[in-house]
């Protein structure tokens, strides 16, 4: 049995992160998908709470073959505990994929195996692309899982990201 460990922000699960699942799947049993930055939300650089992103994130990998755990993981101050923080707050897991250098570099400083993957379709499947384009009224619900269009519906998230957007001394 081998568990496997995701972390992003998820701001929102997009479908570069559904394939990035789903080729994981290839390799493990059991996935934590980490909610990385759950302590932030309503800013345009993370707008959805970490509940919303349990829901965008359960909702989207309901017919995934695999069991998964969504677990909200906070941001410290110190990156040299970073990986214990992590370690603390999850399931225990063999393998951690990411594509983030600093989580690349600090997983391998700890000792965990890390894996990364190619990136698809980059040049839309990209959190900032989506956020921006559910500020500008642009088409977002053709990047990501239907189930993630219906969360932020259900949330009032676009009315929310274009009134923190116009408010904004938040960065993106
Ligand atoms: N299109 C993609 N294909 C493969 N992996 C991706 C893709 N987009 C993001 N990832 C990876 O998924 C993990 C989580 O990404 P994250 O939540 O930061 O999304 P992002 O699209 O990079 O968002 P943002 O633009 O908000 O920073 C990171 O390791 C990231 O490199
Ligand atoms: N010191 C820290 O809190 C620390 C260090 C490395 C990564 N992280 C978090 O891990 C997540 C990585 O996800 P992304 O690949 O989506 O950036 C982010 O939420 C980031 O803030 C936090």
């Amino acid at each position: 049995m081998t568990r496997g460990f995701y972390i992003g922000r998820f701001q929102p699960f997009h479908n570069g992160h559904h394939n990035m699942v789903a080729q994981i799947a290839d390799d493990v049993d059991e996935l934590v998908l980490g909610i990385g930055s759950a302590d932030d939300s309503h800013t345009v650089r993370n707008p959805f709470t970490a509940g919303e992103r349990i829901m965008m994130i359960t909702k989207s990998l309901v017919n995934t073959d695999l069991v998964t755990y969504a677990v909200p993981i906070e941001d410290l101050e110190r990156n040299s505990v970073w990986v214990s923080h992590v370690q603390s707050m999850s399931p225990d897991f063999d393998v951690a994929y990411s594509n983030n250098p600093l989580v690349i570099q600090l997983f391998r400083e700890a000792g965990i195996e890390i894996r990364q993957s190619p990136m698809f379709n980059r040049d839309v499947l990209e959190g900032t692309e989506v956020r921006e384009r559910m500020i500008n009224d642009d088409d977002w619900q053709s990047l990501v899982p239907g189930a993630v269009t219906e969360v932020v519906d259900e949330i009032g998230g676009i009315e929310r990201i274009q009134m923190i957007s116009d408010s904004d001394s938040n960065g993106r």
